[in-house]
């Protein structure tokens, strides 16, 4: 995974043309009902259709099971799938198998400890998304919560593992995330958001901007 910027949790034909503009590599669309960024299978395909051949497109699933994942499939021809939920390396590998699409595997990270589970998905995922664990309250989304972890907490792993970091990005600390924590792609929601679920073209392009300058900065 090489330079890397995805917009997570577009759900206007506007927010996600500003996406496109600003040269996002990776969209995200959000198939999880309790979410302020949900898009219904009309919606997603029409958006994924807009987005087709311009970046990849990521459909975002949280324990989803075999019919929904495969109505998703089917509606928005999704590029990557993104595995936001509790899913085990055997559940990962049958997505994977069945749908015939690359995984990324999401993992909450808080503390050091929870990296460990890292090695069980090495052989299964494709790719990894590093995101901040959710609040421990009960109307907590399993992500897109705008909140960072302890980037620090990175800082010792195989500088070979290629990740995703996300959690609390924003234009303002983008470049500081990728300079502490070395992740050669970034995923961001809230960062670029007026209220939860509504994004904000004028954000999207600030953040791409800032990501893309801070990757340009060599690594020493
Ligand atoms: O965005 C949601 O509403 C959402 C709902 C359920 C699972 C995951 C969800 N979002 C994930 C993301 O948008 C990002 O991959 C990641 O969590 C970063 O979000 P943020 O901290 O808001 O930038």
């Amino acid at each position: 995974m090489n330079h890397l910027v995805k917009i997570c949790g577009l759900s206007t034909p506007e927010t996600l043309d500003a996406a496109l503009q600003a040269g996002a590599d990776l969209v995200g669309f959000v198939r999880f009902a309790k979410s302020p960024r949900h898009v219904d299978l009309a919606l997603g395909q029409k958006l994924s259709a807009q987005a087709k051949g311009r970046a990849q497109r990521v459909v975002l699933l949280v324990d989803a099971d075999d019919v929904a994942i495969a109505d998703a499939v089917e509606a928005l021809a999704p590029d990557l799938l993104q595995l936001h939920g509790h899913e085990t390396p055997e559940r990962v590998a049958a997505i994977r198998a069945r749908f015939g699409r690359p995984v990324m595997k999401v993992f909450g990270i808080a503390e050091a400890a929870d990296l460990a589970v890292l090695d069980a998905y090495s052989d299964i995922a494709d790719h990894f998304l590093l995101d901040a664990k959710p609040p421990p309250i009960a109307e907590a989304l399993p992500g897109g919560n705008g909140l960072p972890f302890d980037w620090r907490l990175l800082t010792g792993l195989d500088p070979r593992l290629s990740f995703m970091l996300s959690g609390g990005l924003n234009p303002g600390n983008v470049a500081e995330a990728i300079r502490l924590t070395r992740a050669r792609a970034v995923d961001v929601s809230s960062g670029v958001e007026i209220k939860p679920g509504v994004k904000d073209p004028v954000k999207i392009e600030a953040f791409v901007k800032a990501a893309r300058a801070a990757f340009a900065v060599p690594v020493l």
